[in-house]
């Protein structure tokens, strides 16, 4: 007998039909069965076996990796051969410790032992040896995690949490942290930074522009690879008052020095600078809520000359191939952070719309994973 507080029943489309169909087929124990003892079925049902083994074992995994860099032991292992004896000694782990770590990172190809004794970097771990802005994220994460350890009181209270993250990102709004102090988190942005201008130099013609007004552009780093990829155009940088200076110091004695115009602010309440015909937009629409972003694009359309662009680079939700990386991983780290939400091109193609933009295109970026990238036309 339905109550008078329920619902109204919903009607089922044919993608919600099809869904819990699906569902009740795979979640059969006796299609499982079936499936791993069928020889067609047998590698799909393995695969899946292994995916959801990576669902359960994942944190596992990422402690791991965690010990490998934080540690120092990736580098150490670099391009030499060392022995267990230099490892332990290495790790200051007891001898059966420092073995059990390096047989669990031989299993996820961060340590190989290709002869009695002697370990190396395995295929992944010399991949992550030359990705220092990787390092720099596993590093950083111990935050996060943190902050994940009681997942539900987290999602529960966003604003009370008082977590980690939003005291790290200390423009998050409710951040407890005195936001006059230099910026802890411009380090992280400089070290991951190449990897997200190697998405978008050398696909974006930033030399068919005069001048480039870079928002939130930290300690330059973004600023400095355009500058030296495009000689002709004047650069500057725009960001809150404390972070300025670290772009400053980077700058002073550079033969960028007089290309670079530094620009002290906050885009919440300050007028954008004029005078710029492309205003880039790295990693930072996702870190703020959809009223700030709305406002931010407004006030770029109002800045614009008639033609002028916004060029947006950031990882964005529903990537194909990547959809873990939007809304899960950003989902819950911005979450966590207090601000912002991941979105994808389409809902910042509705936003440029409001905001008066006339047209937006998306320019293809390498690894998508890492960045997408969207231009919009005033
Ligand atoms: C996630 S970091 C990205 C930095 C850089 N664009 C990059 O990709 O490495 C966000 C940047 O936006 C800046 N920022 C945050 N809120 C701001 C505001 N209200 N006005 C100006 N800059 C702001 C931060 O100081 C920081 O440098």
């Amino acid at each position: 007998m339905s109550r008078p507080d329920d619902p109204a029943p919903v009607s089922l489309n044919w993608r919600t039909r099809w869904a819990l169909r699906r569902n009740r087929i795979l979640g059969s124990r006796k299609f499982q069965d079936w499936a791993a003892r069928t020889p067609v079925f047998r590698s799909v049902a393995r695969r899946k076996a292994a995916r959801q083994f990576d669902l359960v074992a994942g944190f596992v995994y990422t402690q791991i990796t965690y010990i490998f860099v934080q540690s120092g032991l990736i580098g150490f292992l670099g391009n030499s051969a060392r022995t267990e004896a230099e490892i332990v000694r290495f790790l200051d782990f007891p001898q059966d410790a420092a073995a059990r770590i390096l047989k669990a990172g031989a299993a996820l190809g961060l340590a190989e032992s290709p002869q009695r004794d002697l370990w190396t970097l395995g295929v992944v771990g010399a991949a992550l040896s030359a990705n220092e802005g990787a390092m720099a994220m596993i590093r950083h994460h111990a935050l996060f995690y943190r902050d994940l350890s009681d997942p539900f009181a987290l999602l529960k209270d966003r604003g009370a949490a008082r977590s980690e993250l939003s005291r790290f990102w200390t423009y998050a709004p409710k951040s407890a942290e005195d936001s006059q102090q230099p910026a802890p988190y411009s380090e992280l942005m400089a070290a991951t930074q190449p990897m997200v201008w190697q998405q978008i130099i050398g696909r974006y013609s930033f030399g068919s522009h005069r001048r480039m007004l870079d928002i939130g552009g930290g300690s330059g780093t973004f600023v400095a690879a355009v500058g030296a990829h495009t000689p002709g155009l004047d650069l500057g940088l725009f960001d809150l008052p404390e972070v300025v200076p670290l772009a400053h110091k980077r700058f002073a004695g550079s033969e960028l020095e007089k290309r670079v115009t530094l620009h002290a602010g906050s885009f919440r309440t300050d007028p954008i600078p004029a005078g710029y015909d492309l205003v880039t937009l790295i990693r930072i629409l996702h870190d703020h809520d959809d009223d700030v972003v709305q406002a931010l694009l407004a006030a770029l359309c109002e800045s614009l000359p008639v033609g002028g662009k916004v060029l947006i680079v950031e990882p964005m939700a529903e990537t194909r191939g990547a959809e873990g990386m939007g809304d899960a991983y950003f989902g819950l780290y911005l979450w966590a952070m207090g601000s912002g939400r991941p979105r994808s091109i389409h809902s910042y193609v509705e936003m440029a719309q409001l905001a008066g933009f006339s047209t937006s295109k998306a320019v293809p970026t390498p690894l998508p994973i890492i960045a997408k990238a969207l231009v919009l036309t005033k």
